[in-house]
């Protein structure tokens, strides 16, 4: 094809030739890993695949993602798309827009408080499993039940219902096919299974009519249709729930059904069922990851884990679940949490964009139309200029440090018109989570010198965190 014009680029191994190389590494779920250390050697503009430059340098975020650069989200995103488009994969600009001025209320600052009483009362049952544990002297997988935690929390505010994972001690929700067929299934590993072969599928995106057909009978391709008819399950019950009158009018799918004047929106059932599937999604699995990275930082760095717990103990009462005013402007727990989303950022991988007819200039190349182009995230957010000693686990930096010269290569939300729509809601499940589970437990890791591992399908899920709890000396 017409890759040559990005011959004069760098490339590990045989990328430059075939997307085999992306596809390879990411199949060992360490795409990220290998493009970082294809930049540590090759520089700033490397190619990661015959049509794709990966560009690490603070200028590319804003020629690439800013408001007014309009690049176009990449063919890689219809390797999970469905009949229906939702915000994340919607391509088309009019159509995005459409969709995001739909919901930008709902997620804005002032609107979340609304989400306290939802989100307290799920820290509660998240509490009382670490509480159990810690009086039985079992061990808990931490990574587990904090997912089980962003998923009771999403359905919650999404369908007005609770998934009831945190009180059941497990994933296992019902799903339920077109023709009615009502069974179980494990939320996290269909999720999981789903998003792992569309990622994939979507680097050879020109083949996508026929791979989506050949591998429609791989486990991983039936594992997404159990995500999708738990999508469907949730969604049928919580449209009945509407006809009777009897449903909430509160959570996030009335919003998908009336406009704040109460006027129907009339979306049909895919649109729906597109919209609530990338929330259950994005909603949950990002702000896992966030969560157990954080714990786990926390837990290996006393020094840090210590003057955290000082602030705490000054700004908050006794209360087990401090409320997010008290906590919203604590600087050091806002800096653990900030440092935590840099250093083993949940979404690590660079998101594909297309470079506007007439070509445009990158962080100082000119780069043609046409081209694939995106920013490695875990690479940008461990720039060594911006960040010192990048690799170090360093809240202080975010009250000392050049704030002015982090910002513009922090990006775990990424940046611009398609930046996370989620972040405050997700901010807000961090601090109370953090300052909960902080304030009140001990934890050690059950294996002697443990680290935990990163999963990267298209999100960097982190492997088991299994911990002894105890409670807090004079807690
Ligand atoms: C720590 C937690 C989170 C992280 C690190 C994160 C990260 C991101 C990133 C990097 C993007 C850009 C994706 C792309 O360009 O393809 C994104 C988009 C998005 N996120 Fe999040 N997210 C988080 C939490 C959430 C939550 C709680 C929600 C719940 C609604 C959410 C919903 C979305 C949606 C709908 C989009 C698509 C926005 C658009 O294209 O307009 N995210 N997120």
């Amino acid at each position: 094809t017409d890759g040559n014009k990005l011959r004069q680029f760098p490339s590990p191994s045989f990328a430059g030739l075939s997307s085999l190389w992306r596809i390879y590494k990411n199949l060992q779920y360490k795409h990220y890993l290998a493009i970082h250390e294809a930049h540590k050697i090759l520089g700033t503009h490397v190619r990661i695949a015959p049509n794709h430059l990966s560009i690490s340098d603070p200028q590319a975020l804003q020629d690439i993602y800013g408001h007014g650069a309009n690049f176009l989200k990449d063919a890689w995103y219809d390797g999970g798309a469905g009949e229906y488009r939702h915000m994340a994969d919607a391509r088309v600009k009019a159509e995005h827009q459409a969709k995001r001025k739909l919901l930008a209320h709902v997620f804005a600052p002032k609107t979340i408080a609304n989400l306290e009483p939802v989100i307290s009362a799920t820290v509660a049952r998240l509490l009382a499993q670490i509480e159990k544990a810690a009086d039985s002297t079992s061990s808990i997988n931490m990574r587990r039940y904090l997912n089980y935690f962003t998923i009771d929390v999403f359905s919650s505010i999404l369908y007005g219902n609770s998934l009831g994972c945190l009180q059941r001690g497990n994933d296992m929700v019902d799903a339920e096919t077109k023709d009615g067929k009502v069974y179980t299934i494990p939320f996290i590993k269909s999720l999981h299974d789903a998003v792992h072969i569309n990622t994939v599928l979507g680097m050879e995106a020109p083949l996508l009519p026929l791979t989506k057909r050949l591998f429609s009978f791989h486990s991983h391709k039936k594992a997404g249709a159990d995500y999708d008819n738990i999508i469907y399950h949730n969604t049928v019950r919580r449209l009945q729930a509407a006809n009777t009158d009897c449903a909430s009018t509160s959570d996030v799918f009335s919003k998908l059904l009336t406009n704040n004047k109460g006027e129907p929106l009339g979306l049909c059932l895919g649109e729906l069922l597109a919209e609530g599937s990338v929330m259950m999604n994005a909603g949950t699995d990002t702000t896992a990851a966030a969560l157990t990275n954080t714990i786990y930082l926390l837990y290996k760095h006393p020094y840090v884990l210590t003057k955290l717990r000082q602030e705490l103990d000054e700004a908050t009462d006794n209360t087990t679940i401090p409320s997010y005013d008290s906590l919203s402007h604590l600087p050091y727990l806002r800096a653990c949490v900030e440092e935590s989303l840099r250093l083993r950022p949940p979404s690590s991988m660079g998101l594909p964009r297309v470079v506007p007819p007439g070509g445009r200039t990158i962080a100082g190349k000119f780069i043609e139309e046409g081209t694939t182009v995106s920013v490695p995230t875990y690479t940008l957010l461990r720039d060594p200029v911006a960040f010192e000693n990048p690799d170090e686990y360093n809240p202080d930096r975010w009250i000392n440090g050049d704030k002015e010269m982090m910002a513009r290569a922090h990006f775990p939300f990424s940046t611009g018109p398609r930046a996370c729509i989620g972040r405050n809601i997700s901010y807000f499940e961090q601090l109370v989570v953090i300052a909960a589970v902080v304030k009140g437990w001990d934890f050690e890791f059950v294996e002697g010198g443990f680290e935990l591992e990163t999963i990267e399908r298209f999100n960097s899920n982190p492997g088991e965190m299994v911990m002894w709890v105890r409670r807090r000396e004079g807690a």
